[in-house]
């Protein structure tokens, strides 16, 4: 075991009603917005099939000629209460913006620096009427922050020179200062999702970001910060050099899912992008676009292992959004509609996995979820419970199934007989648990 001093700030299962909020939401909406959404992708004429919020680099774009797109940022189809209402329509239960990504932009009017909103032509800040209309929705609101800032004269990514850190004591009273002015101005920000912080400086500033977490709790007590803030003293980031957890959630599953129930020791998120690997709006995707099925399949995962997902949108540069997102928020939002019980207050529930799908339960209820993703060829689907646990009672809500047969088929072992099905979507069969062998006849023989 190694001495840390500057690990986790606060417990590793925070139980304050903050944290089982966001437990309970499950369902994110995240959304990078930024001068990126300007060029989407293109620079003087040329494709770029990258990140397009990362198109300064790919291009190799000066920052004097890449901060200019600020003159022309002018959103006047920029809506958020329509984007809280598509939000809401989807199933969202909480939401991430970028108030700065790496470009250094900034979406509200910082006092601390001038690249930002007050100096295009919209002038307005952006932040204030999202926060409104996102609240109003009651949809918790959380605030994406990037520490990394290409725009900032006093950002390193590694501390080789007296000079170096000189000039990044500067750029972390920056940052404290920039965070701090958005819990002021948006007090009812729920949490910080901290990004670009993988570079050797803020790696080497472990004591830094220890105290900063600590402050910015102090200035909102309840706040949520993720683990992609936190290095300790030792440059070792998510899990302090002893393994515990840093932040309130690990936030290491970007575009990627975990597979089994190691994660469970933490609180986690996945954040997921549409096609392979867009966050920032781009005029053509390029590869796969994933389908409302494909996504919805991958929530369900995130619940089943009482885990949180976060589906990323990118706006256009004038505020509305692109049609493959709006098709996204009807078709994950119907099946919210018929399915969220699945979802909301849902976790691990403690069975076995099995190939056609997903388990969900809501702790310490007695009904579990059955999430069918995978209809077996012999539409059966197989239920291995623990020794002292029965079935009591099972059913489906909706309509695809004519009817259902329940087979013991060993020690604590059913088939559910499906019959016929007809569905185009993940559907979801309830099965009461209980402790004593109930023998009310249940256990007929399957009519297959
Ligand atoms: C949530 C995602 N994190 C940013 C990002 N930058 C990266 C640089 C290297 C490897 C992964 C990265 N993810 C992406 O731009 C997006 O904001």
């Amino acid at each position: 075991k190694k001495e840390v001093q500057y690990g986790p700030v606060s417990p590793e299962k925070r139980t304050d009603p903050a944290m089982e909020k966001w437990r309970d939401n499950r369902f994110g909406q995240f959304i990078h917005w930024g001068l990126y959404a300007i060029p989407a992708g293109y620079w003087k004429g040329k494709y770029y099939k990258g990140a397009a919020e990362w198109l300064k680099s790919w291009a190799k774009v000066p920052m004097n000629e890449w901060a200019k797109l600020a003159e022309e940022f002018n959103p006047e189809q920029y809506d958020p209460e329509e984007w809280a209402s598509m939000a809401k329509q989807m199933g969202a239960r909480y939401v991430v913006l970028t108030t700065k990504h790496h470009e250094g932009f900034c979406l509200w009017p910082s006092q601390y620096t001038d690249f930002d909103i007050s100096n295009t032509p919209y002038q307005k800040d952006l932040l204030k009427p999202f926060v409104e209309a996102y609240n109003k929705a009651g949809i918790d609101v959380y605030f994406y922050y990037s520490v990394l800032d290409w725009y900032h004269p006093d950002w390193r990514y590694a501390l080789k020179s007296e000079e170096d850190k000189q000039a990044f004591e500067r750029f972390k009273t920056f940052t404290k200062n920039q965070l701090s002015e958005l819990i002021e101005r948006y007090p009812s920000v729920k949490g910080f999702w901290f990004d670009g912080t993988w570079d050797a400086s803020w790696k080497a500033s472990g004591q830094f970001s220890y105290e900063l977490e600590k402050h910015m709790k102090q200035l909102k007590p309840g706040l949520i910060i993720n683990s992609r803030m936190r290095a300790d003293e030792w440059g070792s980031r998510h899990f302090d050099s002893n393994g515990q957890m840093m932040g309130d959630y690990a936030s290491g599953w970007e575009r990627k899912l975990p597979t089994d129930t190691s994660v469970l020791h933490n609180d986690w998120e996945a954040c997921m992008t549409v096609p392979e690997n867009q966050w920032g709006y781009h005029k053509n995707w390029e590869g796969h676009v994933k389908t409302p099925t494909e996504l919805i399949e991958m929530m369900v995962r995130c619940t089943a292992l009482s885990g949180n997902f976060l589906l990323n949108f990118g706006p256009k540069e004038d505020g509305s959004i692109r049609e493959e997102e709006q098709l996204l928020v009807k078709e994950i939002g119907n099946w919210m509609e018929q399915y969220g019980n699945a979802i909301y207050n849902c976790a691990y529930a403690g069975l076995e996995k099995q190939d056609w799908g997903y388990f969900t339960r809501e702790p310490g209820s007695k009904t579990v979820n059955m999430v069918v993703c995978n209809i077996p060829v012999n539409k059966a689907l197989r239920i291995q419970l623990p020794k002292n646990l029965f079935i009591q009672h099972y059913e489906y809500m909706g309509k695809p199934l004519s009817k259902l047969t329940l087979e013991e088929i060993g020690k604590n072992e059913y088939f559910i007989h499906l019959g016929k099905v007809k569905t185009k979507q993940p559907f979801v069969i309830n099965i009461q648990l209980t402790s004593e062998k109930t023998d009310n006849g249940l256990y007929q023989k399957a009519k297959t």
